[in-house]
């Protein structure tokens, strides 16, 4: 991810001073039933297993949460922008554990420093910014290898995670939840075969099809679980792509989407951006076969 234009929101530094960990002492906290975050739907149960703080190459300080879930075995992510947004299931006590086992696992409120000794109680803490009034920002992203990685120019989807970063840090809030679901869905090595199928004089949703895959193979339910988890009931979502909004929203209206931000490639602003006959291809046919909300620059 570059990131070189992000503002910076948040930049202070930790106080020190600490005991040892040797001789950190274990507080215990109670513990309650865990409550599934999807009570009355039938979306994946998530759990989100560890947050931990990345201070960002632009200044901007992010929350990486990693979930586990009953659907599959992949390691989903929230890169959560701002204080205000918690993990419910992150958050619940877990038997038996200590106060220095919760904020290993990242389920602390405020800032970690050396010497700290209570998840709750941090009174170091800058106090939570407050949201502007407007529901938060949420960029549902399937991972591309190639694009995000490897310098691809065939798609934008680096510079729409940037995009989407660089927009959150703006805001002081947001969410991009990052999905494992690599190709759309068709993994990379599938992915690499269709790259090779649209040398060959195929687009993107021929290849596919010639590799006997869907055109689209992903699913949005876990995001939906997740936004959930993080307590997220109203988003403005970004995208182009009408069949994610309906989709992230769940069968029973679980997240409402109440606004649609759209993603223009920056090449079509007139800004520095990612370009090339593949990627022209590869927008064109998001725009003709898959529905995709933009316009074909003129
Ligand atoms: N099968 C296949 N997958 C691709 C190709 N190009 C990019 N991808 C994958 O498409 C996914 C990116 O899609 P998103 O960024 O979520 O975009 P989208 O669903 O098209 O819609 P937006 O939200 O409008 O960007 C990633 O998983 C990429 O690996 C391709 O040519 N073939």
């Amino acid at each position: 991810m570059t990131s070189e234009f992000w503002p910076s929101i948040v930049n202070t530094e930790p106080s020190t001073k600490a005991p040892s960990l040797m001789t950190f002492p274990h507080y215990h906290v109670s513990a309650s039933p865990q409550c599934p975050s999807t009570p009355f739907s039938n979306l994946p149960i998530v759990n989100c297993v560890v947050r931990a703080r990345i201070p960002t190459t632009s200044g901007t300080e992010i929350f990486l949460h990693l979930y586990t879930n009953s659907m599959d075995s992949k390691e989903h992510l929230a890169i959560v922008f701002g204080a205000n947004i918690r993990s419910r299931s992150l958050d619940a006590p877990r038997s038996g554990e200590t106060e220095m086992d919760r904020m290993i696992r990242g389920a602390y409120i405020g800032r970690l420093f050396p010497g700290r000794i209570s998840s709750q109680i941090d009174p170091n803490s800058p106090s939570p910014q407050d949201g502007n009034g407007k529901a938060p920002l949420v960029r549902i992203h399937s991972e591309c290898y190639t694009g995000e990685t490897a310098w691809s120019a065939r798609c934008d989807c680096g510079e729409q995670l940037d995009e989407a970063a660089r927009l959150m840090a703006l805001e002081g809030c947001g969410v991009i939840v990052y999905l494992r679901q690599e190709g759309r869905g068709i993994g990379l090595g599938e992915k690499l075969k269709a790259y090779n199928l649209q040398d060959l004089g195929n687009d993107t949703v021929e290849a596919n099809l010639l590799l006997r895959h869907p055109a689209d193979a992903r699913s949005y339910d876990i995001a939906t679980s997740i936004l959930k988890d993080l307590n997220l009931s109203e988003i403005r979502l970004l995208t182009n792509n009408p069949s994610k909004i309906a989709a992230v929203e769940g069968l029973h209206k679980e997240i409402k989407v109440v606004a649609r931000e759209a993603m223009i490639p920056k090449m079509w602003k007139g800004e520095k951006g990612v370009q090339g006959k593949e990627l022209g291809d590869y927008l064109k046919t998001k725009i003709e076969k898959m529905g995709h909300m933009l316009n074909l620059p003129s």
